[in-house]
């Protein structure tokens, strides 16, 4: 390999400093591959043969990336445990004789230092980081399924104290400079334009001495407080995860084990864990889900290319317009104008700007300064001033077919011929609210998912007349916003709300046949959801269900059609947590379950099913509408599908989706299991004809 192909680069300068470049070459990221493992025994070889060195700076040579870890799919490539424990060893060796260099080495860090990216970093005797946004450290791997396998389980700890390390490792959270500094991963934080000035001035210091971190004398230090530390975290972790996620009890495990047995043992068992690991289907989905992220980045919705946006403007100051003002003003950066019917809905939607923007600012994410910028981006009136500049408008009004009308009529009024009106319905199909357009091109559905700043998803909908063009300008849009966008079929309840709602529907037949409502929340929950259905239903609000249900009803087909409850809940007044009554109580801090809903529903709840029967009864039928989704086009593909489910609804993530659970489950089986239910509990388990094809012609959703 000639000098120019190497991703390690080393050059010295005068003053006794190397400096390792790391420069994966034709690619936009550094990454770990096994190739390089080759190239890094010589660079190590050629340093501890110098005996002139004062010190060395490790840096990238990319414009705003240090490393973002081991290559993804090197791991998803291994084929046996063994293999991807080898990977891990061979880093782990790596990492090793670059710790024992004799001289301070110091990793001067830049945008994503993630997984064996981070652990490359704390094998170096410092690290210096930018103060730039882009610039997060962290151990990301639990979020693949995985655990840190090249000495991050091992080296985390001793830097920043056990309580700190199984934080950042049981989490995968990425940390930003300033708080990477207060919590011990790095020594200094510089502006980038001295990043390597400042790196290079601490590597001409002698190499520090480790230091037990003051958070590990006090807690981890000693063997009780240890294992008060580990109680803690694998109560807390197992709340979480259901056992659901292998990974995370292995970190714990790898963790204790190696503060027990020391480094050399804890690398060892880190190494065969993390291989383990590799092989299970629960990294595989999580990996998966990594795959289609990355590949929808890249994905524009349609043929054509996105028009520029300058402004964007909001109908609406409710909970979703203020949501979606949100993120269009301070995550994509437009200017942004709030159009209501009364000030009210304006200094609403601002003030929950500036909440959002004070928690940020508390956290010190953000400055003062900034938060006022930021809030000078968003202007809001009671009439259309400066909506002749929009480029895009979000609507987001009451759910109201002739009240959406209106909209479409007064934005075709007051904008230019070319603005998109893009209507965040959750239940009108978008070919109706077109009707009403004389540009019916530019009209298209942008469905937002609550609480919009948080909600990864966003359902992009066009109807039949929408151009191609409208649709790539949203796709963009929603992109800028943060969020993940699919493209979805305009049929009623788009994707999400109509895989949810036969789910729902079902947790309301279980309830129905007297099964306690904690018991039913907590078989949802613990199959992998992050609510049980009969909270989501309280969250969400019954009024909620009870109107979009007759649409799904009349559109779909009587499998839609829920027990008949929602009329009895709304005349005692329960619409669900907005209102303060609901399944569960509101008033006292423990959640509890408000136990008059069962007499007012003719109920004496009594636990007969399992929890794992009713876990899949709900489910099945999810799937089974999935299913249904991709056949008629809905969804594009089983991955949008996928992602849909789980960015949408949370569905379990370690299972891959609806579509990937399904092939893990093999379709034959899933056609089984629904044919068994149906006769059972009723015609709606039917399974669609699309699953029965498949499952006859023996075929799955993926290919691997
Ligand atoms: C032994 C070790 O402990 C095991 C590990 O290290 S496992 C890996 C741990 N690291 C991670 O999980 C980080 C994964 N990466 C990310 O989260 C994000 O890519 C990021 C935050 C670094 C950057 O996000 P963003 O700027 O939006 O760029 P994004 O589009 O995602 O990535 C750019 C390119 O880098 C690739 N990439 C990023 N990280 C990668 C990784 N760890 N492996 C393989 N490819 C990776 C992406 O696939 C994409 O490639 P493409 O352009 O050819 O499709």
């Amino acid at each position: 390999m000639t000098e120019q192909q190497s991703a390690f680069t080393l050059t010295y300068a005068d003053n006794g400093i190397a400096w390792l470049k790391i420069d994966v070459p034709n690619e936009k990221m550094n990454t770990l591959q096994a190739q390089f493992g080759e190239q890094v025994s010589k660079v190590l070889e050629e340093l501890k043969s110098k005996n002139d060195l004062k010190g060395m700076v490790v840096y990238s040579g990319k414009p705003d990336n240090f490393v973002a870890g081991a290559d993804i799919r090197m791991l998803a490539a291994c084929t046996t445990a063994e293999e991807a424990a080898s990977l891990a060893e061979q880093g782990q060796k790596l990492f090793a004789e670059l710790e024992n260099l004799p001289f301070h080495t110091v990793a001067a860090i830049h945008g994503p230092c993630l997984g064996g990216g981070l652990e490359l970093a704390l094998a170096c005797h410092s690290r210096v980081c930018s103060d730039d946004d882009k610039t997060r450290l962290g151990l990301p791997e639990v979020q693949l399924g995985l655990l840190p396998g090249s000495g991050g389980t091992q080296r985390l700890p001793r830097l920043i104290g056990v309580a700190g390390a199984l934080d950042m490792i049981l989490t995968g959270k990425q940390l930003r400079a300033k708080k990477a500094k207060k919590v011990g991963v790095v020594d200094e934080v510089v502006p980038q334009s001295i990043l390597l000035d400042i790196a290079e001035k601490q590597a001409l210091k002698p190499k520090p001495k480790r230091q037990l971190s003051l958070q590990d004398r006090a807690m981890g230090g000693n063997a009780l407080g240890r294992s008060l530390v580990f109680e803690q975290a694998a109560k807390k972790t197992h709340e979480k995860t259901r056992g659901n996620y292998p990974a995370a009890d292995a970190i714990l495990d790898v963790i204790k084990y190696g503060l027990q047995n020391g480094m050399t043992k804890g690398l060892a068992r880190e190494a065969k864990l993390f291989g383990d690991l590799v092989m299970t289907s629960e990294s595989a989905a999580l990996r998966s889900i990594f795959f289609a992220t990355t590949a929808m980045k890249k994905e524009s919705g349609s043929d054509a290319k996105p028009r520029s946006i300058g402004h964007v403007g909001v109908l609406g100051g409710g909970l979703m317009g203020g949501g979606i003002s949100h993120v269009t003003a301070s995550k994509a950066g437009y200017p942004v104008r709030i159009k209501d019917i009364n000030n009210d809905g304006i200094l609403n939607a601002l003030s929950y700007n500036y909440k959002l923007l004070d928690k940020k600012r508390k956290r010190r994410i953000i400055s003062k300064a900034a938060l006022q910028k930021q809030m000078l981006s968003i202007a809001g009136g009671i009439d259309y001033t400066a909506f002749d500049r929009m480029d895009v408008i979000i609507e987001a009004v009451f759910e109201d077919l002739g009240l959406k009308h209106q909209m479409v009529k007064e934005i075709e009024a007051n904008t230019k011929p070319e603005t998109i009106f893009a209507t965040n319905t959750s239940s009108l199909p978008i070919h109706q609210i077109a009707e009403a357009a004389e540009r019916p091109e530019n009209v298209v559905g942008l469905h937002f998912f609550s609480p919009v700043e948080k909600m990864p998803l966003v359902e992009v909908i066009p109807h039949d007349g929408t151009s191609d063009e409208t649709v790539a300008t949203v796709v963009a849009l929603a992109k800028k916003q943060g969020k993940t966008p699919i493209v979805v079929g305009d049929k009623a309840g788009f994707y999400v709300n109509r895989i949810l709602a036969p789910y729902m529907n079902e947790a309301a037949q279980v309830l129905l046949a007297g099964e306690p409502i904690e018991h039913l929340d907590t078989a949802l929950l613990d199959f992998g959801f992050p609510v049980g259905p009969i909270t989501l239903l309280d969250e969400v609000g019954v009024d909620i269900g009870a109107k979009i249900m007759p649409v799904l009803v009349g559109e779909l087909g009587d499998r839609f059609q829920g027990p008949d409850v929602f009329d009895k809940l709304l005349n005692d007044g329960r619409k669900g947590r907005k209102t303060g009554k609901g399944f569960y109580l509101y008033d006292s801090k423990k959640k509890a379950v408000d136990k008059s809903v069962y007499k007012l529903l003719g109920l004496n709840p009594e636990k007969k099913t399992d929890a794992e029967a009713i876990a899949i009864r709900c489910t099945l039928m999810m799937l089974n509408e999935a299913a249904r989704c991709l056949d008629e086009g809905v969804v594009r593909s089983a991955r949008d599908g996928d992602i849909g489910a789980i960015f949408g609804i949370g569905f379990p993530p370690f299972l891959g989706g609806p579509f990937r659970y399904m092939d893990q489950l093999g379709i034959k089986q899933v056609v089984e299991l629904l044919i068994d239910h149906a006769d059972k509990y009723g015609e709606r388990f039917k399974p669609c004809q699309a699953l029965v094809d498949m499952a006859e012609a023996g075929q799955s959703y993926y290919s691997s």
